[in-house]
């Protein structure tokens, strides 16, 4: 989204007269029968969904059932066209997004076609406590640049901070995205599909990255959007698994990702399997015929 959008200018407003209803403060995000409309078409809802200050979510579904338009009203990027959404306590509608923004990590494939090619990593993650992408000052204070850098020696590329963006490989610029969601400290991190891309190796590299981040207590709660259960770290708490824009279930990952939910949420037969934690799934062999 480019600065000055409309939605950059969906500020607070006068007070409401009507009765709202008051936010839960132990919820990051409260959603009440959300729907996302566009052209008369529902993309999204209604949902309702709630997600707790300890929680770490795996959002996932087929390809067009929600999931990055249900994330972007989570990242304060679009209003709910109806219901009431409330992120990090506030309501969306009633908040200046400029403000509620900074507190919202957010890594996704639209913010990382954005970003310039010569851009230079340790800018590109210290820019993020500015709010701004891209570098804006000449020179940063050498407590932001420290700490940028402490981003990316915890996502592993700290070799990488003098590289410019365009010279790294797909995984490196997940880290990249994922060190500068994380720059700000938020107390929300979104990340919609971070393994997007990334071979065998790199998949497997991101889980372990989101394990160690899913298990450290001190880590923001997370939403994490993918298409594939084995790309759900373990660490992880929560499944959202969505079909067509509304909820095929949700709550506690190992009662929503079942071989019958994902049937439900995939229209066909699945056969999942989980070991060390990690799920793995196909889809259901036919049985064989028998010849007469
Ligand atoms: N601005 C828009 N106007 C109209 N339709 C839209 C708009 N944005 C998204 N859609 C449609 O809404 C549906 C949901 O899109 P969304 O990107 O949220 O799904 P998704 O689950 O993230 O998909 P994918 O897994 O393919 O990324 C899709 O059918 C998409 O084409």
């Amino acid at each position: 989204m480019k600065p000055g959008s409309r939605w950059d200018k969906m500020v607070s407003v006068s007070e409401p007269t009507e009765d709202l209803p008051e936010p839960n403060e132990d919820l990051l995000i409260e959603f009440d029968d959300v729907t996302v409309k566009r052209n008369g078409v529902t993309l999204v809802g209604p949902v309702s969904w709630n997600v707790e200050l300890d929680e770490r979510w795996v959002v996932l579904g087929p390809n067009g059932a929600g999931k990055t338009s249900l994330m972007r009203i989570a990242a304060a990027e679009i209003h709910p066209t109806s219901g009431v959404a409330h992120v990090l306590g506030e309501r969306l509608g009633r908040v200046d997004v400029t403000e509620l923004r900074p507190r919202i990590g957010l890594s996704s494939a639209a913010l990382g076609h954005r970003i310039p090619g010569d851009e230079v990593v340790r800018d590109l993650v210290v820019s993020a406590g500015y709010a701004v992408l891209g570098r804006w000052r000449e020179k940063y204070d050498d407590v932001d640049t420290e700490r940028a850098v402490n981003m990316l020696e915890s996502v592993g590329i700290e070799h990488l901070s003098e590289r410019t963006y365009g010279m790294l490989s797909e995984g490196e610029r997940k880290r990249v995205l994922i060190a500068r969601a994380l720059m700000t400290d938020p107390e929300l991190l979104l990340l919609d599909e971070p393994a997007a891309g990334l071979d065998l190796g790199g998949r497997e590299d991101l889980v372990a990255l989101l394990t160690d981040l899913a298990l450290d207590a001190d880590a923001p709660a997370t939403v994490l959007i993918t298409h594939h259960v084995e790309e759900i770290p373990p660490g992880f708490t929560h499944a959202l698994l969505l079909k067509e824009g509304g909820a095929v279930a949700q709550g506690l990952i190992d009662d929503v990702i079942t071989a019958e939910n994902l049937s439900e949420a995939f229209s066909q037969s699945i056969t999942l399997e989980s070991a060390d934690g990690r799920f793995f799934a196909r889809r259901t062999r036919p049985k064989p015929r028998h010849r007469r």
